[in-house]
């Protein structure tokens, strides 16, 4: 029983971040350097002859308005960070034996791209929480309709008869059998009492993956097997992947749950924490800010992040300070991945003053609720928003507009890790997607600014839009990396000159923002090569991803084409893993994306040669020397940001380069926007 000393002991505390004030203040002056920046750029405006430049100069202006606006949207995910801590061992002091039914549904798709030995290593990562077991119920929804990852869940439910007590025994992590082997081989110093178990469990999981690959490189399961399983006569009625009827099969626990809990995981999370669904009830349960809480999220985390963060696929920067600045808002974007959720809540239920579950006595009932009342509210049933590339996102805000909160929980051993994009193509593809789902979002009536007023504060609606937004910093990233440099081979100078006054708030934003991006990207733990990648890797996408999100989503407005969801890829061949590994960038595909990098890449090549012929051969006097440092400075970092690039264009011999057709079709762009400008 609970003493009343107890009750009062929350289950979980909110710190804020340290710091707040110098951060403040430091946004404080850059907001008075960007006023500056836009008093020069108005008072400066070229009059005269000179319309070329006049348009060029009202463009950047322009350009530089939008990243002014989105700045200050950024503020609100960093203004006020906070961190949340549980206690866990209050949770099973109070409520052991109450402690909720809990349902965790892992989506696949597609078993080329998303093999099944990796699906059921999700599987059975998830089996293994530290939670009891008959409340446990774990679903794996295929819209692939797989029979091979049918097959590998077979195998997956015998071999969990060994893997699950084992995990138990010896308090197995990360419970996922390929990730935990993969780390420890048997030199690793094991407990003494686990060596014997080990080794027998670890020849089991052999035995097993080896059989799911080669029925995965078949195509089929092995007859005896097809006769054994009466769930496999199913798929003798399915046309196509794309086109089935559902199959639904029940494995381990031989009955269907209600748990009020959720957990939505992609295949490729694997569960690396076994006391993840204990901390997110230590949310839930709380009993005095538990009921209004709708979800839990956890930050996206991969465990196949190269040294340096070739692709910035860690998102060091949002995992670790963004989304803690998101969360001091009072709401948290729901990201697909890693969430756990109160049932009811993507059941569509809104939020009300009166609304408190019982987790002790009512099981999955509502205190003072009548069947009725809850028919009614299942009517309403909401679960996922489809319909958008970001359906997670527009189901996450919708609910904290019903009067839900919802926190970011990011506890220092992650609770999900998968994979991420392995090649330069994919992480384009996805971040498209993501940024082409937010700007539907933005543009829907689920708009935060829209859908969110009078509902949930403006910090919130400012940092969903500012993710919402993410398309619209393409074009203007586009027009920094281009005009500039085109501008300094016709001569027309952009920028202030080196002894005028008004370079200082252009040093100032400059200096500040970079040195405190670093300063942030050390402190969570990357390198000073990550940080650069990281900064490579968003003008890419910027200049990529983004535009062709904005020109798809006006496709989609007029209707020419329908949003897709491109899958991204878990695996790779030997060649392009090894790359990878070496921290090789991957091109070897001829993609649309790739003509604009190469095209922007090799013009400001020929801008920087272009300038620095103008200073070493034409011999400027002084003054218009220094009208040329700022923009032969920025040409110069567009050009550094840019080495494997041009390493893929012209030094690699590997597959991975860039292919030659797209290779003589970039030169010739280049070339003749360098001639259209000179001449
Ligand atoms: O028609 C589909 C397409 C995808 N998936 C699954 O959705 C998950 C995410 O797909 P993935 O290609 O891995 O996309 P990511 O970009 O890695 O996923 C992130 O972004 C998605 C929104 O774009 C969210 O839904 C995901 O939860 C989030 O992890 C995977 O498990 C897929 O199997 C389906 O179940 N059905």
């Amino acid at each position: 029983m609970a003493s009343a000393k107890d009750e009062y002991l929350p289950l979980f505390e909110t710190k804020e971040a340290k710091g707040r004030v110098a951060y403040r203040l430091l946004a404080a002056s850059m907001l008075l350097a960007i006023c500056m920046v836009v008093v020069f750029r108005v008072k400066h405006v070229p009059t005269g002859e000179e319309t070329q430049g006049r348009w060029a100069w009202i463009g950047l202006f322009l350009a530089e308005l939008w990243f002014f606006l989105s700045w200050i949207l950024h503020q609100a995910v960093r203004w006020n960070l906070v961190y949340r801590y549980t206690f866990k061992d209050r949770l099973s002091h109070r409520y052991e034996k109450e402690l909720p039914g809990v349902d965790i549904f892992i989506c696949t798709a597609d078993p080329k791209v998303e093999p099944p030995i990796m699906v059921i290593n999700t599987v059975l990562s998830m089996m293994a929480y530290d939670y009891p077991p008959e409340k446990l119920s774990v679903y794996l929804s295929d819209d692939g309709g797989s029979q091979l990852t049918f097959y590998a869940m077979l195998e997956a439910s015998r071999f969990s008869e060994y893997w699950l007590p084992f995990c138990k025994k010896f308090k197995v992590e990360p419970p996922s059998p390929a990730a935990y082997f993969s780390r420890h081989d048997s030199h690793d110093p094991l407990q003494p009492q686990m060596a014997n178990h080990y080794n027998s469990i670890k020849k089991l999981y052999k035995e097993m993956e080896n059989r799911i690959k080669i029925v995965t490189e078949v195509g089929r399961a092995p007859e005896e097997i097809r006769r054994e399983h009466k769930g496999f006569l199913e798929w003798d009625t399915v046309s196509s992947p794309r086109d089935h009827q559902t199959i639904l099969q029940i494995r381990v626990s031989s009955k269907i749950s209600n748990g009020p809990v959720i957990l939505t995981v992609d295949c490729d999370m694997y569960s690396n924490n076994l006391d993840s669904v204990r901390d997110a009830l230590c949310f839930f349960m709380d009993e005095e800010k538990g009921h209004e809480i709708a979800f839990v999220q956890h930050p996206q985390s991969f465990d196949n992040i190269t040294k340096n963060d070739l692709y910035g696929s860690s998102f060091r920067s949002i995992s670790e300070v963004e989304l803690h600045g998101v969360d001091g808002n009072g709401g948290i974007l729901y990201l697909g991945t890693g969430c756990f959720h109160r049932r009811d809540t993507l059941c569509g239920r809104k939020h009300t003053k009166e609304y408190k579950r019982d987790w002790k006595t009512e099981g999955h009932r509502i205190a003072g609720e009548s069947l009725n009342e809850l028919s009614e509210t299942i009517k309403d049933f909401m679960g996922m928003m489809y319909g958008c590339p970001v359906e997670d996102v527009i189901t996450g805000l919708t609910i904290n507009c019903r009067g839900w909160k919802s926190v970011y929980f990011n506890p220092a051993r992650k609770a999900f890790l998968g994979v991420a994009p392995i090649t330069l193509d994919q992480v384009l593809v996805q971040h498209k997607r993501w940024s082409e789902g937010h700007l539907q979002l933005f543009l829907s009536r689920y708009c935060a600014f829209w859908q969110g007023h009078g509902r949930i504060n403006t910090g919130l609606q400012m940092a969903a839009s500012y993710y919402n937004l993410w398309a619209t910093y393409g074009p203007p990233t586009l027009y920094y990396a281009v005009i500039p440099s085109v501008c300094l081979l016709k001569g027309i100078p952009l920028f202030p000159k080196m002894s005028s006054p008004w370079l200082l708030p252009f040093a100032y934003l400059i200096i500040t923002h970079s040195s405190y991006s670093l300063g942030e990207v050390l402190w969570c733990g990357g390198s000073l090569q990550s940080w650069w990648n990281d900064k490579r890797i968003w003008i890419f996408r910027r200049t990529t991803s983004y535009i062709f999100a904005i020109v798809d989503t006006m496709l989609k407005v007029l209707g020419f084409t329908k949003s897709a969801f491109v899958i991204t890829s878990k695996v790779a061949d030997n060649d392009v893993m090894q790359r990878y590994k070496e921290e090789i960038m991957e091109f070897g595909t001829d993609s649309p994306m790739f003509s604009i990098l190469t095209t922007v890449a090799l013009l400001n090549l020929f801008s920087l040669v272009g300038g620095m012929k103008r200073l070493v051969f034409i011999r400027p006097s002084i003054d218009e020397f220094e009208a040329w440092i700022l923009q032969i400075l920025l040409c110069a970092f567009v050009v550094a940001i840019n080495l494997p690039v041009y390493q893929g264009l012209f030094f690699r011999k590997d597959s991975g380069n860039i292919p030659f057709s797209l290779m003589s079709r970039s030169i010739v762009l280049a070339l003749i926007a360098t001639m259209l400008c000179m001449y």
